[in-house]
């Protein structure tokens, strides 16, 4: 189907609100995946065929490297064309198209990470879900989220915050049934799960793996994924297996004939051995005589399992499939992710008290090395006693500035995979997300910078004029809400927090030197000097100068040596553009730049 996956049609019609017929069938006809690597191209997946059924529960088994996951991605829509990767083939579900924006209306991806808000709660977790994804009253949404912490076994701990690495919380195989419990809230017909036992001991993989058998069992479901060396327990739980061997099917077919299928041909599995263990143990790449066997498992493949295969394949259901998922009003969306941004910041109260401290502590310490600065009194005309205050002042930008800046560089990162997540399950859009998360920043924002400034503007003795200090404030605020839009400008850039962390204060420090401090305006080159006009400490030094001077008893015109010509409100006005500039650079980067958890 050249250059053409037909799932990726825009077709939404089969998605409306029809008579449901529970049970879908997942189907692919002649999937290939062809990566380019320098000059060389490499085939993934060859050819790939096959058929996932409601009711059954299928694993995809192959060695590392074998192409699990690429197909597993190929199959939630998650893989594309682009200029490195050719994919092509068709894939449907019950015959009827679907692409990555319709996959979520009847399917969910439960990731092989674990991507739960720490600071919330189980129970919390199904609520925020089900409030964003459930179609219906707020009763029927209580009854769903209590029907499937049952389903889950999650009723004990349901109360038990997630935590993580500064909570403590539910242990590991608890946080992968929530990550399950929480897709299974929308009531997908088709559940994707990359490696759901990975990371977990024996006895709680098997419980993740009971759970979801005992799932697909009840309500009919179809729940397909890729699974790393499964114990007997758990491989006897799956209904039907792929196996694959750099990149091609060597068996498809009913879990329990797949034993008797490889004895057909020779590869008999000793009596007490994991039937898993022993197929594992003749496809992986490692020895030679395995890759010698490969041309067999193909030769045989080709021979007795693909006309069954292809024989399925016409015999799948075609019911129309109902769309599970409701989209919650942008005022909800806002009020349900203020809600839980308000928790985390709540239950994370180290943060938050670390800042305000660290707003305590900087304003002392400014204050008190600022403490001696010369009396403007007595010093109208003194040029050092002016410059200064000018460093102080610049100082005090500096500082309003990094305080939220970092903060956010740091945080967003590690936010933004949870962000990801959500937004591809259609729980929230990016702007959203970002109003929700500028609004509880700004709690901060706005908090600090008055602490920091209230206690270091009189030991500085910067202008004591009441309405002067009130200007100040008001500045700093701003300037602390530009830092903290481009912590969010840089947060949303990165996909990791060292890089991100790494590469700030380049973006930052051509804004400081082309603040008016360190090189006066006036000298700065036409092919250079723009970068004042998009430099925050250039808006904030010029209204806290023209607002310390203007009431100052120094008779030297500061403002006129520093070639200022803004004044002091258009400097507000620009600090509030920045602001917004920079907000929606960040929404703009969420939305488009290539933001995917692959
Ligand atoms: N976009 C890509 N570009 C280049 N190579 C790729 C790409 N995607 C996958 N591969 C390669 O294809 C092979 C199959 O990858 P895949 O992740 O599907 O393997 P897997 O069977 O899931 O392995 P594991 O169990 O180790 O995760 C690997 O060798 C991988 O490096």
């Amino acid at each position: 189907m050249s250059a053409k996956i037909v799932c990726a049609t825009t077709s939404n019609e089969f998605l409306e609100d029809l008579p449901i017929n529970k049970g879908v069938d997942i189907v692919w006809k002649n999937v290939n995946y062809t990566a380019r690597i320098k000059k060389n191209t490499r085939q993934i997946l060859k050819n790939s065929s096959g058929i996932c059924k409601s009711g059954e529960m299928t694993a995809i088994i192959g060695s590392s490297g074998a192409g699990k996951t690429t197909l597993l991605n190929i199959l939630c829509c998650r893989a594309q064309n682009t200029d490195k990767v050719k994919l092509t083939g068709e894939i449907s579900a019950n015959g009827q198209n679907f692409n990555s924006q319709t996959f979520s209306n009847f399917a969910a991806y439960v990731m092989q990470e674990d991507l739960l808000m720490e600071s919330m709660t189980v129970i919390e977790v199904l609520q925020f879900a089900a409030h964003l994804k459930m179609k219906g009253t707020d009763e029927q949404k209580y009854r769903k989220v209590k029907d499937v912490l049952r389903i889950m076994r999650l009723e004990n701990c349901q109360n038990s915050l997630i935590g993580g690495a500064k909570l403590k919380g539910i242990t590991k195989g608890e946080k992968k049934r929530t990550s399950i419990a929480f897709e299974l809230v929308s009531d997908p017909d088709v559940i994707f799960l990359d490696e759901p036992t990975s990371g977990l001991d024996s006895f709680t993989a098997y419980h993740v793996i009971d759970v979801l058998q005992s799932y697909v069992k009840q309500e009919n479901k179809t729940i397909i994924c890729t699974i790393h060396q499964p114990s007997s327990e758990i491989f006897l739980k799956f209904d039907r297996l792929i196996l694959l061997v750099e990149g091609q099917f060597i068996y498809q077919g009913p879990r329990d004939q797949c034993i008797d299928y490889f004895a057909s041909f020779g590869f008999e599995c000793p009596k007490l051995n994991n039937p898993a263990d022993y197929l594992m143990s003749i496809m992986h790449g490692e020895s030679e005589r395995n890759r010698q066997n490969y041309k067999t498992y193909f030769e045989k493949f080709e021979l007795n399992l693909k006309p069954v295969i292809e024989n399925e394949l016409q015999h799948h259901k075609t019911n129309l499939i109902s769309n599970q998922q409701s989209e919650a009003s942008f005022g909800t969306q806002l009020q349900i992710l203020l809600k839980r941004n308000l928790k985390n910041v709540q239950r994370n109260p180290m943060e938050s008290k670390a800042r305000v401290l660290q707003s305590i502590i900087l304003g002392l310490f400014t204050g008190i090395i600022y403490l001696s600065l010369p009396d403007p009194e007595a010093h109208q005309y003194d040029q050092r006693a002016v410059n200064d205050y000018n460093g102080a002042i610049y100082f005090l930008a500096q500082n309003l500035h990094m305080n939220t800046l970092f903060p956010i560089v740091l945080s967003l990162p590690l936010e933004k995979a949870i962000f990801l997540k959500e937004q591809d399950a259609k729980l929230y859009n990016a702007t959203t997300y970002i109003i929700a998360k500028l609004l509880v920043e700004s709690i901060l924002a706005i908090l600090c910078p008055v602490i920091f400034v209230s206690i270091s503007y009189y030991m500085i003795g910067l202008t004591p004029n009441f309405g002067c200090f009130c200007f100040f404030i008001l500045v700093s605020i701003l300037q602390s809400s530009v830092g903290m839009a481009q912590g969010l400008f840089c947060g949303a850039a990165f996909r990791d927090a060292q890089t991100a962390v790494s590469v700030t204060p380049m973006m930052i420090l051509p804004f400081m030197l082309f603040g008016g401090l360190y090189k006066n305006v006036a000298d700065m080159p036409d092919w250079n000097g723009w970068i004042q006009w998009i430099s925050n400490y250039r808006y904030s030094f010029e209204a806290f100068v023209r607002n310390n001077y203007a009431h100052s008893p120094f008779k030297i015109d500061v403002v006129g040596q520093l070639n200022f010509d803004f004044g002091k409100w258009n400097c507000v006005f620009l600090l509030i553009v920045l602001f917004f500039s920079f907000s929606l650079l960040s929404l703009i980067l969420l939305k488009t730049k290539n933001q995917s958890l692959q």
